[in-house]
């Protein structure tokens, strides 16, 4: 069944009636082999993707397809363990669900992480990269169609898509929280395969910082919503050709669950920061 619009706003309507009655200011979208709690946090409630989004949900190694649920000073924070990739046969649509029922609970920030290969040899894996623009290079967007005239703007400007006042305030959390952190642009992907070295020097001429799979269609939807965004690429490798050995998933997740002391420091940090905003 193709999923609409309608099905996505009905979800969300049971969802209300589910999830605890405190205002949610914030939801934090945690990519590949990142593994995020709140530590000073309660986690009030748990659900399994297939039960929070109305379309087909199957998994992949990494991702923990989950939905909590946290007070923070009386507020609620939705965290998203796991996305959707175009990669593993979802629409633009579906991978843009995550945002949207987020907006629709009435978020008003997106937090999103993700796991990425460094574009240049300067920047080592381990550091944090804050995004301050992207490339789509997917040859998709989630706005073609009927979701495009779902709301307005039918034509969103991208211009300040990583909001500058969230980017000021990660990079100085990101330090405190032990991070080598620098700004940079995500050059987004289809995948699943690995970029080649040809592509990863055309990537880096282009402009691009990291690259990855995922995030710009999230990015697109999310502003789409009027939401605020906040994009921090974990960098797990450097990119073929940058790298001295073959590219794998599970050097991905290594990396992730290396950084999760500093991510979970730094994740707890803003939360609390931006709900007491
Ligand atoms: O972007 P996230 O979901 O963190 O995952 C990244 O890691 C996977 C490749 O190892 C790809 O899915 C890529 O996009
Ligand atoms: O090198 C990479 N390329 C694309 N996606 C990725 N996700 C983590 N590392 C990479």
């Amino acid at each position: 069944m193709e999923f609409t619009p309608r099905a996505l706003e009905e979800r969300a309507r049971v969802l209300k009636e589910q999830l605890p009655s405190l205002p949610v200011s914030l939801a934090v979208v945690a990519g590949s082999g990142i593994e995020l709690v709140l530590p000073e946090a309660r986690k009030l409630l748990e659900l399994a993707y297939h039960q929070v989004f109305p379309f087909p949900v199957h998994g992949l190694i990494g991702h923990t397809p989950t939905l909590s649920f946290w007070e923070v000073q009386g507020r609620g924070v939705l965290m998203f363990h796991g996305r959707f990739h175009l990669y593993q046969g979802y629409s633009a649509a579906e991978v843009a669900a995550i945002p949207r029922l987020a907006g629709l609970l009435g978020v008003s920030t997106y937090i999103l992480t993700n796991a990425a290969g460094a574009l240049v040899p300067t920047l080592e894996p381990g550091s944090l990269v804050v995004l301050a623009d992207h490339l789509n290079l997917q040859g998709a967007n989630p706005l073609v169609g009927e979701w495009g005239r779902w709301r307005e703007p039918v034509f969103p400007d991208m211009t300040h898509a990583y909001d500058p006042d969230l980017r000021k305030l990660a990079l100085e959390l990101a330090r405190q929280a032990g991070f080598a952190v620098q700004e940079g642009v995500y050059a987004g992907v289809l995948g699943p395969s690995y970029e080649t070295p040809a592509e990863v020097r055309m990537l880096a001429q282009l402009g691009g910082t990291v690259v990855g799979m995922s995030t710009v269609q999230e990015v697109i939807a999310a502003r789409h919503m009027g939401l605020r965004v906040l994009g921090l690429s974990l960098v797990t490798n450097y990119a073929a050709g940058i790298a001295t050995r073959p590219l794998s998933h599970e050097e991905v997740l290594e990396a992730g669950a290396k950084a999760q002391g500093k991510l979970v420091k730094l994740l707890s940090e803003l939360t609390t920061k931006l709900v007491a905003a």
